[in-house]
């Protein structure tokens, strides 16, 4: 089956909780192959691709919208727009695949949805998107729950690593360096000089190499 997906997008002074190792050039660099590995996994997965982006932006595989209002709003406008199903994946999870994609638009319920950790919303898989509306941040995953109980959707909770690694803070690139085989987003942080190391209780953390370090 064929669906659209809504990605939103921060192309300027994105992944600000990854200031504490990445300037904010190295940032956008960042945000865009992560960028890169989610459209190449929509693509594959016989999805179109929509990039909701709050400036303005150009890729050759994707439909850009620049819309200026905060994240819920921009997308509970592109979802009154919707006449078919919608998917809306976020730009932060370069591990994805398109066999997590095709699982959560094979759903037999109304709504897929994969939580990320700490309580976000990473994916979420609409079949009547003009009923449902977004509410990201905070507690995001209990929220769309929620709202989908008001809209009387029946709803399938998808329990994916893959899916459920946004990648956010420090730590989380250690996923990507471990996970991300194949992956522009490992390849950027590869050539940046990002590497695993561990702490001294055993804990895989991600070090970075100083001569490559431009804070
Ligand atoms: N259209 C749109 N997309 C947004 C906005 N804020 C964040 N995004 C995108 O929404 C997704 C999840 O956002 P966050 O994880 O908070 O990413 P972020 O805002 O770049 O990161 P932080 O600055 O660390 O919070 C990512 O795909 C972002 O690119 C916004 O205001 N509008
Ligand atoms: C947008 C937000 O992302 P997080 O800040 O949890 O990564 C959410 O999932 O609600």
């Amino acid at each position: 089956m064929y669906f659209h997906a809504l990605i939103p997008f921060k192309p300027v002074n994105p992944k600000t909780r990854l200031s504490c190792i990445l300037n904010q050039e190295e940032r956008e660099a960042f945000a865009r192959v992560m960028l890169e590995d989610v459209i190449a996994a929509v693509q594959k997965s016989g999805c179109s691709a929509t990039l909701l982006c709050t400036h303005p932006f150009k890729h050759e595989n994707a439909l850009i919208a620049v819309r200026t209002e905060p994240l819920n709003d921009a997308i509970n406008w592109a979802l009154g727009q919707f006449h078919c199903p919608a998917l809306i994946i976020m730009a932060d999870l370069p591990l994805v695949t398109a066999g997590d994609i095709q699982r959560l638009i094979r759903t037999e319920k109304d709504m897929a949805i994969v939580p990320g950790r700490g309580g976000g919303t990473n994916i979420i898989f609409l079949k009547k998107p003009r009923c449902f509306h977004a509410d990201y941040y905070g507690a995001s995953f209990l929220d769309h729950l929620r709202v989908a109980e008001e809209c009387g959707f029946s709803v399938e909770v998808i329990d994916s690593f893959r899916m459920s690694t946004d990648v956010d803070e420090k730590e989380d690139l250690v996923e990507i360096l471990i996970h991300g085989k194949g992956r522009k987003s490992r390849e950027y942080l590869e050539n940046s000089g990002f590497s695993i190391a561990l702490d001294e209780k055993g804990r895989v953390r991600v070090q970075r190499d100083p001569h490559k370090e431009t804070l």
